[in-house]
């Protein structure tokens, strides 16, 4: 549907784009990435025939731009910029009529009954024929780049061009105008080129990504190929994570906000507090967790670790909390950068493990912990032993890999913990 090749171009005196060549197919939705700066909107530019490439060629339906006439352009292409801040005094009906205008007949210009009913229908799907009659400027500016995604609709085009279509968006319209666009470029066959400032929308909805970088092609491909970490944060200079979305097998981006000048936390027995009745742990902050505990089980954030004795379930909010032996049955120290907590269960065959690490691991090294502790608690106790295991972790300072991680647990426990295993 479009073809860019060798493009290069900008403006008088400053060259912005240079070598830029890709293809979209028709119902694709594609999706261009790049910091502010990059030539996101100049490219968008010259797909629309707002600006003239200084070398290259862009093919639109296998025809040449430069030879599409500015009328027959309109009819297949539809733009929808930056929101400007000009707003003139049309009504937002007059505003998607507009839309019609490359595909009026006759110099009058006048809509028809067909005009009227696609007008109609765009105004329904983007939800702003409610307020019609009223005049632009009395729209907030949410509500205003509705109303000209509504006239790029009407215009009914064979290619959507969109320069940040969510800016002014609140949440659930974001999501909505990203599902309706979705929907109609799989529906109605229409193709959309548009720029995103939010990577994970742009994941989420995008079948492929271009990332742009200093006017040149940084990245292309599937969303995976493209939001690499290593990547985003070269070119955007901005330290990220990337995760699984939860749902979707997309990647999502995440920020790490600069930390806090605090002392460096150490976990250790000086937080450690342990009664006839209950054992607890309560940390100054948050630590990342992944916990099979009887209660409190989770992969998330707490601060609140506790083993009791009695026979009366012992509840804290948000706490993980574990039915364990007694005080006597229970020992803790500290191997290598993981402190340890161990106890003997409710029942007799059960081990209770706790490991605090002092440093940053992966999800993939929560994971090996994990194994790692329920297999060597098993080799150890040469049968198949229940209980609650959970790691957590400071996640700062220094990183540990998921293979150190589970030979510190393997040898922690036997260190600290074996010796539970024998009734001592
Ligand atoms: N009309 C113009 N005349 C001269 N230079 C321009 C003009 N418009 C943009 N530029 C410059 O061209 C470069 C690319 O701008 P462009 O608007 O394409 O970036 P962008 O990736 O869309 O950025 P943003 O994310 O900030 O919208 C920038 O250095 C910008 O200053």
């Amino acid at each position: 549907m479009l073809q860019v090749s060798g493009l290069y171009g900008g403006y008088p005196g400053f060259s912005v784009l240079k070598d830029v060549s890709f293809s979209v197919e028709t119902g694709e939705l594609f999706g261009i990435l790049g910091p502010n700066g990059s030539g996101k909107t100049t490219l968008l530019k010259m797909i629309s025939g707002l600006l003239t490439p200084n070398q290259g060629e862009i093919f639109i339906n296998g025809q040449d731009l430069r030879n599409y006439s500015t009328k027959e352009l309109a009819k297949i292409t539809a733009v929808l910029p930056q929101v400007a801040s000009e707003v003139f005094a049309y009504t937002v009906r007059e505003t998607v009529s507009l839309g019609r205008y490359a595909h009026q007949r006759g110099w009058l210009g006048r809509t028809d009954a067909h005009d009227e009913k696609i007008i109609n229908e765009a105004m329904a799907l983007t939800g702003v024929e409610i307020f019609q009659d009223k005049l632009l400027h009395e729209l907030s500016g949410g509500e205003r780049q509705r109303v000209f995604l509504a006239q790029a609709l009407a215009q009914q085009p064979k290619i959507l061009l969109l320069d940040e279509p969510t800016n002014h968006l609140d949440l659930s319209f974001q999501k909505d105008l990203l599902d309706l666009l979705k929907k109609w470029t799989r529906e109605h066959d229409l193709t959309v080129v548009s720029i995103f400032h939010d990577l994970n929308l742009a994941s989420l909805y995008c079948d492929r990504l271009l990332l742009l970088n200093e006017g040149q092609i940084s990245a292309i491909g599937n969303t995976g190929d493209v939001l690499q970490r290593e990547r985003i944060r070269e070119v955007y200079e901005t330290n990220i994570d990337i995760q699984p979305h939860p749902k979707v097998p997309k990647p999502q981006m995440i920020l790490r906000p600069d930390e806090d000048k605090v002392k460096p936390l150490k976990i250790n027995e000086s937080i450690f507090k342990k009664t006839k009745d209950y054992a607890e742990l309560t940390t100054p902050i948050p630590l990342k967790v992944m916990a099979t505990s009887t209660v409190g089980a989770r992969i998330g954030w707490c601060e609140r670790f506790i083993m009791y004795f009695s026979d009366e379930p012992f509840g804290k909010d948000e706490a993980i909390v574990m039915p364990a032996k007694s005080s006597e049955m229970m020992r803790h120290g500290t191997y290598q950068d993981i402190f340890i907590i161990a106890s003997t269960g409710r029942q007799d065959d059960g081990i209770n493990l706790w490991f605090f690490v002092n440093g940053i691991i992966s999800d993939e090294a929560f994971l090996q912990g994990i194994v790692a502790a329920s297999e060597e608690r098993a080799l150890v106790a040469g049968r198949s032993s229940g209980g609650g295991i959970v790691i957590a972790s400071v996640q700062k300072g220094e990183s540990i890999t998921g293979e150190l991680l589970a030979e510190y647990i393997r040898k922690g426990f036997r260190e600290i913990a074996g010796v539970l295993l024998n009734g001592q």
